[in-house]
């Protein structure tokens, strides 16, 4: 029997993630081949037309999963029966602009629509910030919708995860899918952790550590982890726009293994509230190992932590504890 269509919504669906996202949606990428969707995107009024244009391609586009899309300026419109929402509106870095700089902007945009999710969305609606500051704007999201379940509100560090693999396995000369269990910790920013410590590689003798396959610890522990870092900043020097493609892939990895599970074995990295796991302060959004099964997420327990990962933790906590209080004092 056909299952039932899902109730996708992405915010700032005009802009250019949001334009990459609808189709891979549409097409199933992020839920699968076999899930009906009804895309419903939300954008703001000067975008009205734009958003109307995207509508208009999708139709044209006659994808068979396409059950229905909703295109609105009105947010409660936007928020009502969805299922799993995907904010990516809010406003974006320019070239020599910190994260930082953009938060004020899309604080308030979260505040207002944390109260529109929460009173319309679906009962058990999943929720994935992909707007930036990306960890603070979904800590605000989760205060201003209290009803909203803590383990249903993330952000996205799956492309800091993706661009970890992308350069481990251009450096080995492997291919990205046998990369595996890099980790992302912290901030979906600069101070950002890309750890490499319990990631491996499938290779003809079996599964290897990336480091003893790499070894070269100063690469490991220098350039590999400031070009992760420093990966968005390079894109937007590169095609004065932020990334956008692989933005919108891994938004869809994010859903699709948090919907349908991580395989055995295979961890990932999601922006989630921390608990106190690996000492990092609760009531931060902060990119920690999870796996997935049966649609929820689970901090993966008991890595080892050395010295020098220990001390990139907690700077990069301490970012975001900063972010936190700077976001608040944004509200006033
Ligand atoms: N977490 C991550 O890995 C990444 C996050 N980003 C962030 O994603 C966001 C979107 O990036 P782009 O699509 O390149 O930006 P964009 O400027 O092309 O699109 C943003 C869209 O949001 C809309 N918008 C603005 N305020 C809104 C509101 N209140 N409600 C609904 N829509 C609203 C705009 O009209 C625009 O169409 C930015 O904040 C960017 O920094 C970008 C890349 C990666
Ligand atoms: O750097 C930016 O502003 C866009 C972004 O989040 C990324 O590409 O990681």
């Amino acid at each position: 029997m056909a299952k039932d269509p899902v109730r996708v919504l992405v915010t700032g669906a005009a802009g250019q993630i949001g334009y990459a996202l609808v189709p891979m949606i549409a097409r199933g990428v992020m839920l699968g081949p076999d899930q009906p969707v009804i895309l419903h995107m939300l954008d703001i009024p000067p975008a009205a037309e734009s958003l109307n244009g995207v509508k208009m391609e999708l139709v044209d586009a006659a994808f068979p999963l396409l059950k229905g899309v909703v295109a609105t300026t009105d947010v409660v419109e936007a928020c009502t029966g969805v299922n799993i929402a995907v904010m990516v509106g809010g406003f974006p870095r320019k070239e020599g602009m910190e994260r930082k700089d953009v938060m004020s902007k899309n604080v308030s945009i979260y505040k207002s629509q944390a109260s529109a999710l929460e009173k319309h969305a679906a009962a058990n609606c999943k929720v994935l910030v992909v707007a930036n500051p990306a960890n603070t704007n979904a800590l605000i999201l989760k205060e201003f919708a209290p009803s909203i379940h803590e383990k249903n509100i993330s952000c996205l560090t799956r492309l800091d995860h993706n661009r970890a693999l992308g350069q481990i396995s251009e450096r080995l000369g492997v291919q990205v899918s046998d990369v595996k269990n890099v980790i992302i910790w912290g901030n979906h920013s600069s101070t950002q952790y890309p750890d490499v410590n319990h990631a491996t590689v499938a290779t003809p003798a079996g599964e290897k550590p990336v480091r003893e396959l790499v070894a070269d610890d100063a690469w490991l522990n220098g350039e590999f982890i400031t070009t992760v870092q420093q990966r968005g900043a390079a894109i937007i020097k590169a095609r004065k726009l932020s990334s956008a493609l692989s933005a919108a892939s891994a938004a869809c990895d994010h859903i699709r293994d948090w919907v349908l599970g991580t395989p055995q074995g295979t961890f990932v990295s999601m922006g989630v509230y921390s608990d106190g796991s690996y000492n990092v302060p609760a009531g931060l959004i902060y990119s920690f190992p999870v796996t997935c099964g049966n649609g929820e997420w689970k901090i993966v327990q008991g890595l080892a932590i050395d010295e020098f990962s220990r001390k990139k933790l907690d700077a990069t906590a301490e970012e975001l504890s900063e972010e936190k209080a700077l976001a608040y004092s944004c509200l006033n």
